[in-house]
C-alpha cells in the first residue's frame, strides 16, 4: 500500500473510534501523515502498535462541576482531565477555561501535547484539561466558587508525581491561586501539584513570560538557520493574552516592529508599531481591567478591524497566538502574497491544515505550536524542579536554560527534519517527539 493509503486507512480505523471529534482527527492526520511512513520504515513500532496506542488516552475524567453564582442560582458546567501519556513522566498539560471546551479540543490538545513534552528534553508526560465554563463577565467571587468545585472533583485524580495541570486559555494567575488553594484545603498538602503559580507560594521566575519567549527564541533559531534575522522585520500577532503579550515583549527587545494584536472582537493595526509603554498598557487592559482590544485603537489611535483576523497586514513573520484553526487557507495565500518569510505557531494548532500545507509547499519557514510554544510546558517542568529542590532560582537562571530548551528542540527539528532548501519542522518535530515516547512505551511492554 502506498504511504497515502496507510494514512487514509489509519485515519479510518481512528475516526471510527472517535466520531464527531474533528480537531482531535484534525492533530492526529497532521502526526499521521509523518509518523505512519516513518513507522513503516521501522517496523519495531509497527509491531507493537505504538501508533494505534497512542490515540487512545490513558485515562478520561469527566465530571459534573456545580457552583452558585452571586445571584445565589446555581450554575452547572462540566469539567474534563484527559491523562494521554505517562510513558516519560507524569501527565502534564494545561487547563482550558472556555465555552467552546469540549472532548474533541481537549483531546486534541492533549494529544500534541505528549509529543511537545518529549521536545522539550524534560521528563513529562502529556495530559489536557478544562471546562465548558466562560470566566469573561465574571466577577473574581464566581471565578473562585467555580474553580473550588473544579478542584474539589480534580484533586482525586492529580498530584505532583501523577499529573501536574497548568494554565491555557482562560486560566492565569488568578485562576491557578483558587485552584491550587482549594488543592491544599482538600488534600492537607502543600505540594507542587500546578505549575503557573504565583511567586509567593511557589512559582517559577519567568514561567508567565515562557511560551512567547520560547516561541520567538524558537523563530530567531530558525531565522538565523536560513539566513535571516528578527531585527528589523514587520511582525504580525495575533491575540492579546498570555502567549501574545510576550511574544509581543520579546520581539520588540530583539528590534522587530510589531504591528498587530487582537481578541475574538477583531484586531487593531497600529502602524507606528507596538512599543513597551503601548504594551504595559495591553497587559494591564487584558490583565487587570479584563477590557476588549478596540480600547488600545481608540487610545493609541491605530485602526480597528472588528471581527477580522489580522493576517491580511503585509509582514515577514507572523505569529499566531490566539486559538486553533484562526489561520485558513485563504489567508496563508495572502501571507504568501505579501511576502511572508516565517509562520511561528505561538498557539496550538493555530494553522489550518491547508494552510499550512500551502506555507510548507511555497517554501516559508513554518514552526507547529508543538516546537515552537514549547517554552511553557518546558518552564512549567523548571518549576516542578524548583518545587522538588524547595527552592527558587534567579530570572536569569531561568531565561538561560528557557533558550536551552529552545535551542535544543530546534537542534533536533533540524536532525529530523532536514530538507534540500529549508527544514521541515513540521517532520522534524513530529518525529523527534514521536521518537523518545514511543521508544519509553516500547521499553515499558504493553500497558
Ligand atoms: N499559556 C501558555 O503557557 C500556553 C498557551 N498555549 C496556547 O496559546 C494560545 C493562547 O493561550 P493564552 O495566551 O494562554 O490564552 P489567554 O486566555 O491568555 O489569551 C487567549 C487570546 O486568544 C483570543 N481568543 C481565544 N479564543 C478565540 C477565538 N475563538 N477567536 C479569536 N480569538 C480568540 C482571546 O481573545 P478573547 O479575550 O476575546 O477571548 C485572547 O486574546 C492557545 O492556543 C493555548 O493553547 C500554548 C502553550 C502554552
Ligand atoms: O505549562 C504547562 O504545563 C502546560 C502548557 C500548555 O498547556 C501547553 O503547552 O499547551
Amino acid at each position: 500500500m502506498s504511504h497515502t493509503a496507510l494514512v487514509s486507512a489509519f485515519m479510518e480505523r481512528t475516526a471510527a473510534k472517535n466520531p464527531g471529534e474533528k480537531e482531535f482527527l484534525q492533530a492526529v492526520l497532521e502526526f499521521a501523515e509523518v509518523i505512519v511512513p516513518f513507522v513503516e520504515e521501522h517496523p519495531v513500532y509497527k509491531k507493537a502498535k505504538i501508533l494505534e496506542r497512542m490515540v487512545e488516552p490513558e485515562r478520561v475524567v469527566i465530571f459534573r462541576v456545580p457552583w452558585l453564582d452571586d445571584k445565589g442560582e446555581i450554575q452547572v458546567n462540566r469539567g474534563f482531565r484527559i491523562q494521554m501519556n505517562s510513558a516519560i513522566g507524569p501527565y502534564k498539560g494545561g487547563l482550558r477555561f472556555h465555552p467552546s471546551v469540549n472532548l474533541s479540543i481537549l483531546k486534541f490538545l492533549a494529544f500534541e501535547q505528549v509529543f511537545k513534552n518529549s521536545l522539550t528534553t524534560l521528563p513529562l508526560g502529556g495530559g489536557k484539561g478544562g471546562s465548558d465554563f466562560d470566566p469573561k463577565g465574571k466577577s473574581d467571587n464566581e471565578v473562585m466558587k467555580f474553580c473550588q468545585s473544579f478542584m474539589t472533583e480534580l484533586c482525586r485524580h492529580i498530584g505532583q508525581f501523577t499529573d501536574v495541570p497548568a494554565g491555557d486559555i482562560g486560566v492565569g494567575a488568578r485562576e491557578i491561586g483558587f485552584l491550587f488553594g482549594q488543592y491544599k484545603k482538600v488534600t492537607n498538602e502543600f505540594t507542587g501539584v500546578l505549575t503557573g503559580k504565583s511567586l509567593n507560594y511557589g512559582g517559577s521566575l519567568i514561567r508567565p513570560e515562557a511560551t512567547g519567549y520560547g516561541c520567538v527564541y524558537f523563530s530567531d533559531e530558525a531565522l538565523r538557520h536560513h539566513g535571516h534575522e528578527i531585527a528589523g522585520k514587520t511582525a504580525v500577532v495575533s491575540g492579546s493574552g498570555n502567549v501574545a503579550q510576550f511574544t509581543t515583549e520579546k520581539l520588540i527587545e530583539l528590534g522587530a516592529k510589531v504591528v498587530t494584536v487582537s481578541d475574538s472582537s477583531g484586531f487593531v493595526y497600529d502602524k507606528a508599531g507596538i512599543d513597551a509603554e503601548k504594551l504595559d498598557f495591553i497587559k494591564d487592559l487584558k490583565n487587570v481591567r479584563r477590557g476588549r482590544i478596540k480600547e488600545y485603537a481608540d487610545k493609541f489611535k491605530a485602526e480597528f478591524h472588528e471581527s477580522k483576523t489580522p493576517w491580511g497586514i503585509k509582514c515577514d513573520i507572523a505569529y499566531p497566538c490566539a486559538t486553533q484553526n484562526e489561520l485558513d487557507e485563504d489567508d496563508s495565500k495572502t501571507l504568501v502574497k505579501n511576502g511572508v518569510i516565517g509562520v511561528f505557531e505561538g498557539a496550538n494548532m493555530p494553522t489550518t491544515p491547508e494552510a499550512m500545507h500551502f506555507l510548507r509547499q511555497k517554501g516559508v519557514l513554518f514552526s507547529p505550536g508543538k516546537a515552537s510554544n514549547a517554552g511553557g510546558v518546558g518552564t512549567s517542568g523548571l518549576e516542578m524542579a524548583q518545587n522538588s529542590q524547595r527552592l527558587s532560582w534567579t530570572r536569569d537562571e531561568v531565561d538561560y536554560r528557557l533558550k536551552i530548551i529552545m535551542k535544543s528542540i530546534h537542534e533536533n527539528c533540524v536532525n529530523h527534519g532536514a530538507g534540500s532548501k529549508i527544514v521541515d519542522y513540521v517532520k522534524g518535530a513530529n518525529i523527534a517527539g514521536f521518537r523518545k515516547v514511543a521508544d519509553a512505551m516500547l521499553q515499558q511492554g504493553v500497558v
